[in-house]
């Protein structure tokens, strides 16, 4: 078992042990509901990347797939599988040309089991990651600052703690070679117009981030800092009756509650416990 905090994470053969280059600005080139692409329009060599977000009805889970398509190797990772989309999500990285090296959560979910370890026994070379706090097994452990490379892009690790133990967003960088505008999978720390249960490290974020939440239950896709800020139910009430709403969610227990913890806490996979993480 691994650990990192480095800078880089170079678990990968696809990855240099370090990656210097800064690039020209990137921008949108193309976007549509559910998936996109973002490009350098004056370099080349520039990181393209391709995203997408997929929906596990069930759950009504997000699934994001995300990958550096102008580095050789095509390297992806998966946000957040779900054990029974793991099919549907590996047929779609195989169609799209892409090398998967990290199968990653976001928090130990409480609502349905994660793809990770299955999606390891089917492609032995991918690592799982989940942070350190967390207390759950995995490959690899992220801390807060910690910075995950897939070819020239990389996500930024920050802890966006009170739903789950350890439960952490995942942005992707600031730096002139990196998509614009930035994008953060907030978990279920933040979800559109509302949260499981979020501190407020998120709204540091420039207000045109993109916000990708784990789930969404009124058909929401995305939405921006500057947007939830504003519109956010929860959040953009003060911290009495940002108490006084969360202690009145009144939701009942998620239906797979007693598998799906027990489970996530080995990579998804209970029968072959941790050796399989
Ligand atoms: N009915 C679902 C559970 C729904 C639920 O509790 N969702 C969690 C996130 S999954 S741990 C949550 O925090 N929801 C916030 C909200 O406002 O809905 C089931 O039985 O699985
Ligand atoms: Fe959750």
């Amino acid at each position: 078992m691994l650990r990192f905090r480095c800078i880089q994470l170079f678990t990968s053969p696809f990855e240099a042990p370090f990656i210097q280059s800064f690039k020209p600005h990137t921008s949108i080139s193309c976007a549509q509901m559910g998936s996109y692409s973002t490009t350098s329009s004056s370099s080349q060599n520039s990181p393209k990347l391709v995203f997408r977000q997929l929906f596990e009805k069930e759950s009504s889970t997000y699934t994001y797939l995300l990958a550096d398509t102008s580095h050789p190797q095509k390297p992806a990772l998966l946000i957040d599988p779900v054990d029974k989309t793991v099919d549907r999500d590996l047929a779609l990285v195989k169609e799209l040309g892409l090398k998967l090296i990290y199968a990653i959560n976001t928090h130990v979910h409480a609502d349905h089991v994660t793809g990770s370890g299955l999606i390891k026994t089917k492609f032995p070379g991918v690592k799982s990651i989940i942070s350190k706090a967390s207390n759950a097994k995995a490959d690899l452990f992220v801390e807060p600052g910690d910075k995950i490379y897939f070819g020239d892009i990389f996500l930024e690790v920050r802890a966006t703690p009170g739903h789950t133990l350890g439960c952490v967003t995942y942005v992707t960088g600031d730096g002139p070679n990196q998509p614009q505008p930035r994008m953060a999978f907030t978990g279920d720390a933040l979800l559109i117009r509302g949260c499981g249960r979020t501190d407020f490290q998120i709204f540091t974020l420039p207000k045109d981030t993109l916000l990708y939440p784990a789930h969404d239950y009124k058909g929401f896709t995305v939405s921006t800092v500057g947007e939830e800020v504003l519109y956010n139910p929860r959040l953009s009430k003060d911290k009495e009756i940002f108490k006084n709403i969360m202690q009145n969610l009144n939701l009942s227990y998620p239906k797979m509650m007693d598998v799906a913890v027990p489970a996530n806490m080995v990579c998804g996979l209970q029968e072959t416990k941790s050796e399989a993480c």
